[in-house]
This record gives structure tokens, C-alpha cells and sequence, in this order.
């Protein structure tokens, strides 16, 4: 076993502490034996494979007593890097008095503290002779007792551990490469400050570096093969191993001395296509091939395999993934139905933009399909296999809203959950972004969101540093964004931002064809709808546009019958509308005359109470029975005019007019 010589000065608790501190890294490995200089006798030989020491005066003194000064460590110190942060939250330039047991030890601790990095201070090495009035700290390395009265505060930094850099001349010397050494000095230098700054690190990263490197490899669902610059074999992973069909081991090998031909052609290859895929033997792969630098030298290439069935499997996944946390979108341009040329024109600008990655603005009134057609985008682009993460600005409470859209990092605020939560952009990394109702979005929010439009990177609520993100945003509402920027409640910045495709969808009401069409489409069975029920939806404003038709015709289909949709079947909100029938009337006056047109109506009303209706010559007979003065070709007229405002109707299959439900209405106001 190899053995370690500790040379101290004389017995103290000093030679206990190093020797438990050597413990700590090397357990059981090394054998310690401890030297005092006061006993060393004269001609003594310290035989051991390496000797450590204290101080560098000691080790020349130590010179007398071994062969070879090769074998000399000086013992480097440290201290915990919890004990040390109090001195890194004192102010800049303070005076701070370093004491410790004698001159030399209290020089040591402040050359440490200089080299760990504490700058910021003016260390002034204590003199028990000289009173510090002015001074109101001091930093020991536990010798508080000797501390004078007057300073107020006492920052003790505790025994000094063995530095990083000795264990690691420790171990180079000795030659020992065992992997429990390496962990627990990797544990250790999570704790000990390194002296030579960074020195932990750099060891620590190389170290995990590479386990973590060998395991990437090794657990990659991707085949992988390292080729030196000669041709020869370097690393190999299991999966290429499957994909590849290699059966023997040709780690080491040339490939020019390769049996298997197919093999050997493909990493002979000298430039592969990105991507594209080939048949080897009853696979379909793909290849890419890179080369690897080093110094501006080229030192081999890197080969990364796939087979194409995986890629698919893996895409299958994402979906899956993707649709049980909802983050799907389940729309398409077939599901929407239209039978108007301004909405199929929408909709043909809607497939267009879908192929670009801009950010898109679409309006339109509560319910007229805005985020069925940002699905129906996002499906159409080439984010579709991505995530579509939607929502709505106006539904979130303000406080939740940035935290929901940005995330946040763990303690930001009271309620914050452990490890914090990634924000909505960053769940939609490579997806699309739906933000509905931008107009809702608080001022200060919107600020956030420009930077981020701006910059392609979000900072998480608490958050010190930037994610990067690639998101696509379609953003919706209802409001008069341009009034807003006029009343400033609206950026106006932010507005040209995402204005950048803007898409319009217009209201019901504004393409009155597709309102039959569509209440068929939702009722989804087969039956008849009656001419006035006909007359009342096509009259009916439909603030709340096709969710409100939708809601309808869910209320008909409970309602109707097996055949027909009467008025009767329609939910209270159609039927009893205070209409004002003032434009009706209005139209009416300026175009015929009132009281004639009362009549004709009477007339029809009092016939279709019989269950009849009546034709243009039937009404004049009836007028003139009653004394009015009036003309078929008045009556013509009438009708026609009455007619144009779906006052009255002509049955089919019956001759003849009826006044419909609107009539009778109308009717009642001008009796
Ligand atoms: N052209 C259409 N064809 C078929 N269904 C449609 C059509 N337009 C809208 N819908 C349906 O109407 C309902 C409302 O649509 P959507 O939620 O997309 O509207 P919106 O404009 O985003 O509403 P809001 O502004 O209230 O968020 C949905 O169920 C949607 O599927």
C-alpha cells in the first residue's frame, strides 16, 4: 500500500484534522504516518511515497531527512465555500483585520483569501501590540479568543480544509486512478473553494465531462461511429450496432479492412446529404456525416445513423404526447364551413399566410371562428407536428397571466412551486402560440411581449437569465386595436408587430348564406326548417355569430320534432326580441303608402286566421268589398314591398301570400 508522511511541527489537533481530511478522499487506499519536527532525531529517513507539509520554510528544513525533494507537497488550504459567503456580502473597501495564532499563519490566510478571490476588502494582517479602533470586523480561521474586545463583528471561516490542487498533486504522484477517489474529490470541490481559482472546475468538468460523454453515447437511440482521419474505428454504440446489422467487432479496425461491403461503402462515403434517406439492405436509414476539428485540423468524422422507421415512431410519440396534454390543434380548413364568397376568400388568404412563419393578427367578433382558423393555420404549416398552445388573455388574471405566459423560476414568489414552472412560449417551443384577445393584455405585459417578439427569448418570472425560443404567434381579438392605441391602451409598437398578417373574419350577419347551411350542418339529422323560422334567423343579428348558431340549433334538435323546425322550436332569445321594426316601417312609408299597406296586410291576417291565403286578385275583391280605394297594380306593388322586408311570404305549394311571424309583429304596431 502506498503510504503518505505527514510533517508537522510538534503534537496538536492540527495533524488530526489533515490526517481525517486525507481520509475523507482516500478512505482506506493510502497508509498515513505522522512526523513531529521537534522528535525528528538526527540522520532519520522519512521513507514514504510522498511527504506532505505545512509551510515552504518547512520543507527545506525537511530536505535533511529524505531522498528525493520530489516527494515534497506543500499543503495548500482552503476553506468551505458556505463559510466564506459573509465576507463576500461585506461593502467594497471596508478594512477588515486578519487574525490568526502567529505573523506567518496570519500572511498564509490572507495570501489564501486573496486567492480565492475575496478583492473587494483591505485584509490588514493583525499586530497584537497595535489598537484597531477604526476597524470594526475581522475574519479568523478559528482562532476567535484571539480577537480583540473592541471589534464587533467576528467572521470566523473555520478550520482550513486541504485545497483541491494538493489532493490533486496527491493523486498525479501517486498515480491513482480510482473511480470512488475521483467522485468524492468531485463532491469535495463542491464544498472547498479552490485556491488556484477555477482548478476545481476545470478537473470536475473534464471528469464528468467525459462519464457523461461515454453514457450520451452509449444510451443514444442514434447510431454512432467516430472514424479517425486514417480510417480506423474509434467508437461504436450499441445502436448502430442494430441498425447497421454488425455483428462483429470492428472497433479498432480499418474500415479498408472491412468484410462486410455494404458497410464499408457507407462509411466510405465522403459527403452524405443531410437527411436524405437510403436503402441498406432491408432498412431504410438515414446519414449524416460531419467532420471533427481540432486546432483547425482535421482529426476524423462523426457519423450519426438512423433508421427511418424510428423517426416515425418518435414523431408518433410527439403527437401522443402532445394531444394528452392538449396541446394539439384539432382543426383543419375543411371544418370550416362556408358558403360566402368574402369568408372563402378569408379563407383562401388564411392557406397562404399558413405556409409563412410571420406573426399573424386576426379580428372579428366573439364566436366568428378566430381560433378555429388559427388551428386550421397552424395545421397547415410546417410547425403542424409541433405543439399548438393556446390562450386567453382576458380569461387569466392579470398576476397569473405573466407568470402562465413566461414561466417562473422556483421561490419568484409566495405560492411558487419547487424547481418553478416553464411558461406557455417555452411549452410552445417550435409550435405555435395562440394568444387570444391581445386587446385585454395589460399594459406592462405587452412591453414583455414586444421584447420577446423582438428578441425571441423570454426571461421567466425571477428569472436571471434568457431562454431562447422559436414560437410562432397568431394573435386574435375582438376590439378596435386602433382606438385603443388612440385612448393608449394599446402599444402602438406592439400593433405593427403583430399586425404583420392581419386577417379578417366577418360577422353572421355580414354573410347571411351560410346561416341555413350551417344550422343543417350542427343539427346534423335531416329536417325540414319553415319559412318563418327561416325569416327569423336570417333577421336576427347573431351578436354571438356561430357559436351562438351552434348553441341554437343544439336547442332545435333537443326541441324539434322528427320533421320540421317551427318557430316554436326557437330558443327565447329569436323569438322575443324587442325588434324595433322602426327601418321596417320606415321602408315601407318611403316607398308606398301606410295606410293602404295596413289594409292589405288586414286582409292577409284575417284570411291565414282561416287558415287560407290569398292571391293579388282575391285582395283587391276584398278591398273594394270594403270601400278602399285601390288598384291591382297597387297591390303588386305592396306585396312586392312587403316581400323585400320578409313581411310577407309567398307559401309554396299554395297560391297566394301569408304574413309571416314578422308580419303578424309588425302588423300589431301599426294597428
Ligand atoms: N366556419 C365555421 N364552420 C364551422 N364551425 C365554425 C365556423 N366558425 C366557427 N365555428 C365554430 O364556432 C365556435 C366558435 O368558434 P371560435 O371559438 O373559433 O371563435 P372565436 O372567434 O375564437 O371566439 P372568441 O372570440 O369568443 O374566442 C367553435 O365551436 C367553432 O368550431
Amino acid at each position: 500500500m502506498k503510504t503518505i508522511g505527514i510533517v508537522t511541527d510538534g503534537l496538536s489537533t492540527l495533524e488530526v484534522f489533515l490526517n481525517n481530511n486525507i481520509k475523507m478522499i482516500f478512505k482506506d487506499k493510502l497508509k498515513i504516518n505522522n512526523y513531529f519536527f521537534n522528535n525528528l532525531q538526527k540522520g532519520q529517513k522519512i521513507d514514504d511515497d510522498i511527504i506532505l507539509v505545512m509551510l515552504r520554510d518547512r520543507s527545506i528544513k525537511l530536505k535533511n531527512y529524505i531522498d528525493d525533494s520530489k516527494k515534497i507537497i506543500i499543503i495548500n488550504r482552503s476553506v468551505k465555500q458556505k463559510d466564506i459567503y459573509r465576507l463576500f456580502s461585506l461593502p467594497k473597501n471596508i478594512d477588515v483585520l486578519v487574525v490568526n495564532d502567529n505573523k506567518e499563519t496570519i500572511l498564509e490566510t490572507i495570501s489564501m483569501l486573496y486567492h480565492i478571490g475575496i478583492n473587494h476588502l483591505n485584509l490588514i494582517p493583525y499586530d497584537k501590540e497595535k489598537e484597531y479602533k477604526d476597524i470594526k470586523v475581522c475574519v479568523t480561521p478559528g482562532e476567535t479568543h484571539l480577537v480583540p474586545d473592541y471589534i464587533e463583528e467576528v467572521i470566523d471561516i473555520g478550520h482550513r480544509f486541504i485545497d483541491i490542487s494538493t489532493f490533486l498533486q496527491i493523486i498525479t504522484k501517486l498515480k491513482i486512478d480510482e473511480k470512488e477517489v475521483t467522485q468524492r474529490l468531485i463532491k469535495y470541490s463542491e464544498e472547498v473553494i479552490s485556491i488556484h481559482s477555477g482548478i476545481n472546475h476545470t478537473y470536475k468538468n473534464l471528469t464528468v465531462e467525459n462519464d457523461e460523454l461515454k453514457s450520451i453515447i452509449k444510451l443514444s437511440k442514434n447510431g454512432m461511429i467516430l472514424l479517425s482521419n486514417e480510417g480506423i474505428i474509434k467508437v461504436l454504440n450499441e445502436s448502430v450496432k442494430n441498425i447497421l446489422d454488425i455483428k462483429e467487432d470492428i472497433i479498432g479496425k480499418n474500415i479498408k479492412n472491412l468484410d462486410d461491403k455494404e458497410l464499408k461503402d457507407i462509411l466510405n462515403k465522403d459527403k452524405t446529404k443531410d437527411d436524405n434517406v437510403i436503402k441498406y439492405k432491408d432498412k431504410y436509414i438515414t446519414i449524416n456525416k460531419h467532420t471533427i476539428n481540432s486546432f483547425g485540423k482535421n482529426i476524423g468524422s462523426y457519423f450519426c445513423i438512423q433508421e427511418v422507421t424510428y423517426i416515425k415512431k418518435l414523431e408518433q410519440n410527439l403527437s401522443k404526447v402532445l394531444k394528452d396534454k392538449g396541446q394539439v390543434a384539432r382543426y383543419t380548413f375543411d371544418d370550416i364551413k362556408t358558403n360566402s364568397i368574402n369568408m372563402e376568400n378569408t379563407k383562401k388568404l388564411a392557406r397562404k399566410i399558413s405556409k409563412s412563419d410571420y406573426t399573424v393578427l386576426i379580428t372579428g367578433e366573439s364566436g366568428t371562428g378566430k381560433e378555429l382558423l388559427a388551428q386550421s393555420i397552424h395545421n397547415d404549416s410546417n410547425r403542424s407536428k409541433q405543439p399548438f398552445i393556446a390562450i386567453n388573455c382576458a380569461a387569466m388574471p392579470e398576476n397569473l397571466l405573466e407568470s402562465e405566459l413566461f414561466g417562473y423560476e422556483e421561490g419568484a414568489f409566495t405560492g411558487a412551486l419547487k424547481g418553478g414552472k416553464k411558461g406557455l412560449f417555452e411549452q410552445a417551443h417550435n409550435g405555435t402560440i395562440f394568444l387570444d384577445e391581445i386587446g385585454d393584455m395589460p399594459m406592462y405585459l405587452q412591453t414583455k411581449l414586444l421584447r420577446v417578439l423582438q428578441e425571441n427569448q423570454i426571461m421567466p418570472v425571477g428569472g436571471q437569465s434568457v431562454i431562447d425560443i422559436d414560437v410562432r404567434v397568431i394573435a386574435a381579438t375582438n376590439r378596435d386595436l386602433l382606438k385603443m392605441i388612440k385612448e393608449e391602451k394599446f402599444r402602438a409598437d406592439l400593433y405593427y408587430r403583430i399586425n404583420v398578417l392581419p386577417i379578417h373574419i366577418p360577422p353572421l350577419r355580414e354573410r347571411k348564406e351560410d346561416i341555413d347551411m350551417m344550422l343543417k350542418h350542427f343539427i346534423k339529422r335531416k329536417i325540414k326548417v319553415s319559412e318563418d323560422v327561416k325569416i327569423i334567423i336570417n333577421d336576427y343579428d347573431w351578436p354571438g355569430n356561430i357559436r351562438e348558431l351552434r348553441n341554437t340549433a343544439m336547442y332545435i334538435d333537443t326541441m324539434a320534432s322528427k320533421d320540421e323546425v317551427t318557430t316554436n322550436d326557437l330558443p327565447h332569445n329569436l323569438t322575443n326580441i324587442k325588434k324595433d321594426y322602426k327601418k321596417d316601417i320606415d321602408y315601407i312609408k318611403n316607398r308606398t303608402s301606410l295606410e293602404k299597406t295596413v289594409k292589405v296586410m288586414k286582409c292577409i291576417k284575417n284570411h291565414n286566421d282561416l287558415n287560407k291565403s290569398l292571391g293579388r286578385s282575391a285582395i283587391l275583391k276584398e278591398l273594394i268589398k270594403e270601400d278602399i280605394l285601390i288598384s291591382e297594380g297597387e297591390i303588386r306593388h305592396i306585396l312586392e314591398v312587403l316581400k323585400g322586408r320578409n313581411i310577407v311570404v309567398s307559401k309554396s305549394g299554395r297560391k297566394g301570400s301569408e304574413l309571416s311571424q314578422k308580419g303578424i309583429e309588425v302588423l300589431k304596431l301599426l294597428k
